[in-house]
């Protein structure tokens, strides 16, 4: 299972798995319930009371049944009427029934002090968990699959919680009352204790024996869902591709395979719970009517009572029940200090560095931006900018050019500081944007990208979201800034439209003029826009060429360009190939020069 504890491939919510540091993660564990130790130890109280009452029920039954048993012989003898009284009987049964009682609020008490142990647990680490998202930078999520996020936050913490509400308690119950239950058979009959013990131990070899095996099998089990579970997100996701490329066949031959795959794994898997439950079980039986034999030759015998006969057996069971199911709580246990593991993992990934304790404040930024021989590489050993530099003056228009990959899409992501240059500065009207907090750095932009992104919500609260408190009158004038007032005003429910299902009622078009208009009711002093390339049409591209045209006048604004028709009228062009900047300047200047740029330009205009 070694493979298992690389955290990458467990991106799946694969079951079964063993924790890395047991001890380590037990102590964290240990230390971050530190405010629930009162809890604890009344729940420790209540299983150890719980635990003696429960060996101690057998035994008081024993003694009354035994009590009861002679007083009847003794009737018969004398051909009197048997009867219980109070003092003959009556006040043992009560006090039995009180023991009986208070097992049963034992249980329940425990019960309930470890599902809210557990629940406040999680929502702890839940919260630790959100707030740590906040704090992580992008490169986090560049490595990490969306769906080991989502395992971590979902799967792990519910699996944990659950271990924690039913194993634990299991657990320390079944210590207890197998050790309690051995001691008091052994003091009632060695021999029977010793057979008990033979087929115990012969159940228990049959269970290692197969369990490798089921494991096994449920493992191939768990990947075979993850397999139909992929399936079904791309036949989802892909749904028009598949249908635009005449796919339908091919696609659900795939999902039947993964389906048939999952079919014949549970089938081995559920064969190999279900023969070998019973076939442990026979074995258990075995030992029971071996061990009903003997007492009942004792019992003959004289050399065992009736009542001792039957608080045995209940010890029988009391011992063996936890006894076969051991292996099944040290697996889920330890399956969810795997998933604990993981969270904490996760916990310590390194963050964003904090912002400045005293930072420098830009209120409202006028628009200058330079970047003083910037160098950066995601990766440490990649450096893919090796030295940038540029100066922007406020309300100027910069186009970033380049072809794919060279590196545009970086350098705004260095402006907004969603990633951290390695040397360098960058500076906002001559203020280092390390300087400034990354709230008041990202207040003075606005972005539209063409990767629009819409929330379930209504129109107007998805214009709202760069400025939550704005009015009703504000989203409006931003809307018809951004020239999508008309069409929102078609909708059924105007700007109360809710946007559902991924916004995929609007077109793409109307997505980018919404995200416009989000940036038009933020007003900031420097905008970044991704241009649209062919998906829209060209009387939207041409309302969104306006509604772009309209929110650049008087801001900063940098242009992520494709056509280069669009950019002849900008202040600078930076001319980005492989990271860097291979040539900066207006277009006459850069045409002049005769250079890659002045290249490319003629090769899209003649
Ligand atoms: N998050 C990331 N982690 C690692 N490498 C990245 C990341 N984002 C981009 N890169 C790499 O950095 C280089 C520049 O990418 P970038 O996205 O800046 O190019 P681009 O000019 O915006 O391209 P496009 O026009 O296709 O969007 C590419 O080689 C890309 O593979």
């Amino acid at each position: 299972m070694s493979e298992n504890n690389n955290p990458e491939l467990l991106d799946d919510g694969m079951d079964f798995e063993t924790p890395r540091h047991t001890g380590k993660t037990l102590g964290r564990l240990w230390r971050s319930v530190s405010d629930q130790y009162k809890r604890l130890a009344v729940v420790l109280v209540s299983v150890i009371l719980y635990t003696l009452l429960s060996i101690a029920a057998p035994v008081y039954s024993a003694y009354i049944i035994d009590l009861l048993w002679d007083g009847i012989k003794a009737a018969f003898t004398e051909g009197a009427a048997f009867r219980i009284t109070w003092e003959y009987g009556g006040r043992d049964i009560f006090f039995l029934l009180l023991i009986y009682l208070a097992t049963a609020l034992f249980y329940t008490l425990q019960s309930y002090l470890m599902s809210s142990f557990a629940e406040k647990l999680s929502l702890r680490l839940r919260t630790e968990i959100s707030l740590k998202l906040s704090r992580l930078p992008l490169s986090f999520f560049d490595r990490t699959k969306t769906g080991a996020i989502l395992s971590r936050t979902v799967n792990d913490l519910d699996k944990m919680a659950e271990a924690l509400q039913t194993g634990m308690l299991k657990l320390f119950t079944a210590a207890g009352m197998v050790v309690g239950s051995l001691i008091m058979m052994f003091r009632f009959s060695v021999v029977l204790t010793l057979i008990f013990l033979v087929f115990t131990g012969l159940a228990l070899f049959f269970t290692n024996l197969f369990s490798a095996k089921t494991l096994k099998y449920a493992i191939q089990r768990q990947q075979c869902v993850s397999n139909v579970t992929a399936q079904v997100e791309e036949a989802y996701s892909g749904r028009v591709i598949i249908k635009a490329f005449n796919q339908e066949d091919n696609s659900s031959k795939a999902m039947h395979k993964a389906n048939e795959e999952l079919a014949a794994a549970t089938r081995k898997s559920e064969f190999m719970i279900n023969a070998i439950n019973p076939a442990i079980r026979l074995v258990n039986r075995f030992g029971q009517v071996l061990i009903a034999v003997f007492a009942g030759k004792m019992l003959l015998d004289g050399t065992l009572t009736v009542g001792v006969f039957q608080a045995f057996f209940q010890y029988v069971n009391q011992a063996s029940e936890p006894l076969t199911e051991v292996a099944y709580m040290v697996n889920s246990m330890q399956s969810a200090l795997a998933s604990l593991e993981r969270i904490y993992d996760m916990l310590d990934e390194e963050e964003d560095s904090p912002d400045p304790a005293c930072p420098a404040v830009i209120e409202q930024a006028k628009g200058a931006v330079t970047f003083q021989n910037v160098r950066f590489g995601y990766t440490p050993e990649q450096v893919l900018m090796q030295d940038i530099s540029f100066h922007v003056k406020p309300g100027q228009k910069i186009a970033i050019v380049g072809s794919t990959g060279a590196g545009k899409t970086t350098l705004i992501n260095l402006l907004m500081r969603f990633y951290e240059v390695n040397s360098g500065s960058i500076l906002l009207d001559g203020t280092d944007t390390r300087q400034l907090s990354r709230a008041n750095l990202r207040g003075n932009f606005g972005m539209v990208l063409q990767d629009t992104w819409l929330f379930g919500g209504t129109i107007a609260e998805n214009i709202a979201y760069s400025r939550p408190n704005a009015s009703r009158e504000e989203i409006v004038a931003a809307a018809k800034s951004a020239r999508v007032d008309f069409f929102v005003r078609t909708m059924s429910h105007g700007y109360d439209t809710v946007l559902s299902n991924d916004a995929e009622n609007i077109s793409v078009g109307q997505r980018q003029l919404l995200t416009i208009a989000r940036v038009f009711l933020c007003d900031p002093a420097v905008i970044i826009l991704d241009e649209a390339t062919s998906s829209v049409d060209t009387r939207t591209e041409m309302e969104i060429g306006k509604a772009m045209k309209a929110l650049m006048k008087g801001r900063t604004s940098f242009v992520i360009a494709h056509r280069l028709s669009t950019i002849v009228d900008a202040d600078l062009i930076l001319f980005m190939q492989n990271g860097n900047i291979i040539e900066q300047g207006d277009h006459q200047t850069l045409l002049q020069a005769k250079g890659a740029y002045a290249e490319l330009y003629y090769s899209q205009f003649q």
